[in-house]
């Protein structure tokens, strides 16, 4: 019996969820390997609204990847380009993006986050991170001697500031669903605490 009423849970879960948010976006922040483009697409789908992720849509707009960005601008210009697509995608909620693991570290990026919709940090610890991202090379920032470090500086650096997001989901070894979850119901406290903004 309890098997058959599990999918009516869930999905009055993902209600209630999409019922918070009206018309806010929910942001995903969080470092590289997180989970933020994964997770977000699936939390965009059980809530039925759009999701953009801020690297595919900047890859999109230039026509280049986000390493040849970093290599023929460099970081500061990609910076900029990352805070004018955030601000246009902020403006056409109820949406679900997901941002680039250093978008909420600019301090422009993250004041436009902060206005313009409920941001959600998946935070994980090194090892998870590490497991996660070095089976891909693709990430400009982790092309160093020992990008495991590097990710640990990282951390260390942005960490402070990621906390400053309306909600912390930790993002460990659990399964991609639970993840979901954890997220809708972070949503749904969040309203019922009355501090949905
Ligand atoms: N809970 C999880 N369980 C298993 N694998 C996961 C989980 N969360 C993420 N992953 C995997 O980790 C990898 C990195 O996830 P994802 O690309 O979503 O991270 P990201 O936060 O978007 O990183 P980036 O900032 O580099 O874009 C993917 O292969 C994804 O499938
Ligand atoms: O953590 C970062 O600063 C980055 C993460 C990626 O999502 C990309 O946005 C880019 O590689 C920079
Ligand atoms: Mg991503």
């Amino acid at each position: 019996m309890t098997d058959l009423l599990a999918p009516v849970a869930a999905s009055s879960l993902a209600e209630q969820a999409r019922a918070a948010l009206g018309k806010r976006n929910l942001v995903f922040v969080g470092l590289m390997g997180a989970g933020k483009s994964v997770i977000g697409k699936m939390v965009a789908q059980a809530l039925s609204i759009p999701f953009v992720d801020t690297d595919g849509e900047i890859e999109k707009v230039s026509r280049m990847t986000i390493a040849e960005l970093f290599a023929s601008y460099g970081e500061p210009e990609f910076r900029a380009l990352e805070a004018r697509v955030i601000d246009r995608l902020l403006k056409g909620g109820p949406r679900v993006i997901s941002t680039g693991g250093g978008a909420f570290i600019n301090d422009n990026t993250r004041r436009l986050i902060k206005q313009g919709g409920i941001s959600v940090w998946l935070k994980a610890d090194l090892d998870v991170l590490w497991e996660r991202v070095n089976k891909r090379d693709h990430r400009p920032l982790l092309k160093t001697e020992n990008p495991k470090a590097t990710l640990e500086n990282l951390m260390n650096h942005r960490y402070p500031i990621y906390a400053e997001a309306d909600l912390t989901v930790y993002s460990g070894n659990v399964r991609k669903e639970t993840m979901v979850t954890n997220v809708l119901s972070a949503v749904v406290e969040l309203a019922e605490k009355g501090q949905g903004k």
